[in-house]
């Protein structure tokens, strides 16, 4: 059923929300269609979601000094509040609701970015579907939280799924969102979600993709492509969920992410899943991929799946040299892969098809996955 949303032009986070989700898919069916155009390659219809509303299992809203929660106006410090999105998980707006209720009754002292004077910044929900489990982080330029055992006491009486309330403290006068010092004000400082098969734990620093069924699709899709794998290299790799995905089907797999709280991630989550033929390495992609060149190490199947920036000149040359059979890449920013696909040429590498999902809904954006072989 179409819904409508009220604030679509004051929020701007959705271009197709009143427009209706056949028309967006075809939107984004013409895009690819144009993008890769060059390549002379099949580009197979973007994969829909079954239900395009109520995806989003991660929220980051602002408050104003009403205690209104939204969205930062774009290029300013205006909150655009709302009642309800329609991408997010049901649940993550009920408890954005209870924040705010606490917030006006504890008086929490509310950030100001013009200033930079008060405490709360950001809050972020993330919520793990499979599992029904919640993880609250309060965003705050303090490091105490006066009154945090009430609050913790109040939000996991109203909603026993709230397994962890975490305080991340920010003091950057930046527009980054998470600071890199943490304390757990309840719970264990994280929560647990099931994927393809395998449980993950997501901590609020953590990458973890944001639709969880049609990232199923995605990795199913991903493991399909990969053809007879022996030693996997996972760059880019998060918490670990593809190269653990494809350790089912390899006979080794190295993971390799800048991301030290991701990382440990990814080793508990290899621990929990009983899986012990990988590997999680803490480095820059590119450097890794650098010093494996060098080495001459042996690789015979890459997987990449950079940030929406892509990957690097200097990565591509290090393929040259580990030259794997085959390489699979993953990517939630198309132009960027085309611009690194035309370097993957360069070097002998030939790609017949692409695969596009549709990850975020309503919005602009497509994932698309790629697999590469060695002429
Ligand atoms: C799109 S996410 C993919 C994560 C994972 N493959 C997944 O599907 O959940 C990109 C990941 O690359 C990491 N990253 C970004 N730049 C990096 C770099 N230069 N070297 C290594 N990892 C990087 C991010 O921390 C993030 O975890």
């Amino acid at each position: 059923m179409r819904k409508q949303c009220a604030i679509e032009k004051k929020c701007g986070g959705c271009q197709f929300i009143n427009k209706g989700y056949e028309a967006s898919l075809e939107y984004k069916n013409k895009k690819m269609k144009k993008l890769f155009e060059e390549f002379h390659v099949n580009v197979h219809p973007i994969e829909g979601a079954k239900n395009p509303y109520g995806y989003r299992n991660k929220t980051i809203v602002a408050f104003d000094h009403q205690y209104h929660y939204g969205l930062y106006e774009e290029s300013s410090h205006r909150v655009v509040p709302y009642d309800t999105c329609l991408l997010h998980d049901e649940k993550t707006d009920q408890i954005l609701k209870k924040i705010s209720q606490l917030f006006r009754k504890y008086r929490v002292s509310i950030y100001d970015p013009r200033k930079s004077r008060g405490d709360i910044r950001h809050v972020l929900i993330r919520r793990a579907v499979k599992t029904n489990q919640t993880l609250v982080t309060l965003v705050s330029n303090n490091k105490v939280f006066n009154g945090s055992k009430n609050f913790c006491k109040e939000m996991t009486k109203a909603f026993p799924d709230i397994k962890s309330i975490v305080l991340n403290v920010n003091q950057r006068k930046t527009s980054i969102v998470l600071g890199d010092y943490e304390k757990v004000l309840y719970g264990k400082g994280f929560i647990i979600d099931e994927l393809c098969g395998l449980t993950f734990k997501i901590s609020s620093k953590s990458f973890y993709q944001i639709n969880h069924d049609q990232c199923e699709a995605l990795y199913d899709k991903t493991l399909s492509l990969l053809k007879n794998p022996q030693k996997v290299l996972d760059t880019y790799c998060g918490i670990g969920t593809i190269g653990m995905i494809a350790s089912k089907k390899a006979k080794e797999v190295i993971g390799v992410e800048r991301n030290r709280d991701a990382i440990k991630d990814a080793n508990d989550n290899k621990a929990s899943n009983h899986i012990n033929n990988i590997k999680f390495i803490c480095d820059d992609a590119t450097e890794f991929m650098k010093k494996q060149a060098s080495m001459k190490a042996s690789y015979d199947t890459i997987i990449m799946d950079p940030p929406r920036t892509g990957s690097t000149k200097e990565f591509i040359q290090a393929v040259k040299i580990l030259n794997p059979k085959q390489i699979v890449y993953v990517s939630c920013g198309p132009d960027t892969q085309v611009r690194d696909l035309k370097e993957f040429k360069k070097i002998g590498y030939t790609f017949t098809d692409v695969y596009p999902f549709d990850m975020f809904p309503f919005t602009e954006h497509v994932e698309t996955v790629v697999r590469l072989d060695k002429k």
